[in-house]
């Protein structure tokens, strides 16, 4: 199985890349959504609840359940920022639903490979500073300018600011790009953003072997498992 990671700057195109690499047969493996499911589960909702209180509870969950909801929203303004507390509160989040995610990735690679999946597509905005990087035999950075992406995000209902600040908690986008085996610009149309990944989809299915195996001499061994 070739696992391919997917990174780059916030609003740059990563989940756009992702869908589209899924449309030709990759298996999309999406942190983000995993994380966000950790965030459902009673268990870290009541740990959460217990270190930043009631203020990150939803008023008006969409799902009438048994058990309180977050603020997805209030506990982002809680988390990102550049004072002290924040950093402190990013990182109790981290530790909470960090492991989890760790281990749902671990097995979803796993049944991945047992299904002798060809491309898995370990898409995670923390790549390297969770060192996922180890377990990529190919990195491919996504990326966009500022000011393209503040508008994307703002579309979205976040403030420049907002980016900056969650940003701000990340390796550089030039570390990222530097430590990327390609970087793919997504400063176009969609339309040509597609026919580029689409490429190098095609480059990269040429340097696979018909059982999937890698080929060794196009891919660098400092990233294989
Ligand atoms: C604070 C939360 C609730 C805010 O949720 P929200 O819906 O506003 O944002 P969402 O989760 O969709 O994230 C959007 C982007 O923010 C950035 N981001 C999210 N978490 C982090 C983090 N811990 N450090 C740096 N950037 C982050 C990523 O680029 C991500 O793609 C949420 O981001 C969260 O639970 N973060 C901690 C879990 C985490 O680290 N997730 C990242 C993937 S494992
Ligand atoms: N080439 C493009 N032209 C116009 N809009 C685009 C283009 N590429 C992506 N977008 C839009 O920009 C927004 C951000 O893209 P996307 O969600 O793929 O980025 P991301 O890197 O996954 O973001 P995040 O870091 O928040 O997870 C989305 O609304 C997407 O539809």
């Amino acid at each position: 199985m070739f696992v391919l990671g997917i990174i780059g700057s916030i609003a740059g195109g990563k989940s756009t890349a992702s869908a589209i690499l899924q449309e030709l047969g990759a298996t999309w493996i999406n942190a983000d959504a995993i994380a966000r499911s950790v965030l459902d589960r009673p268990e870290v909702v009541e740990k959460l609840i217990g270190y930043f209180g009631d203020s990150i509870v939803l008023k008006s969950p969409p799902k009438q359940g048994t058990h309180p909801q977050i603020d997805r929203a209030a506990l982002g303004k809680l988390v990102f920022g550049d004072d002290d507390s924040k950093r402190l509160a990013l990182l109790y989040l981290e530790s909470v639903v960090h492991p989890i995610v760790r281990h749902e990735i671990m097995s979803i690679l796993k049944q991945c490979s047992q299904q002798q999946v060809q491309v898995a597509l370990l898409d995670v905005p923390l790549l390297f500073e969770s060192h996922w990087d180890v377990a990529c035999d190919s990195i491919w950075c996504i990326d966009a300018p500022l000011q393209t992406r503040i508008t994307r995000v703002q579309q979205r209902g976040w403030s420049a600011d907002e980016l900056i600040r969650r940003e701000a908690n990340q390796l550089s986008i030039d570390r990222k790009r530097a430590l990327s085996d390609l970087v793919i610009d997504n400063n176009s149309s969609i339309t040509y953003f597609t026919n580029i990944i689409r490429q190098h989809w095609q480059s990269l299915m040429q340097s696979l072997s018909p059982i999937g195996e890698v080929n060794t001499s196009v891919v660098h061994d400092s990233h294989c498992l």
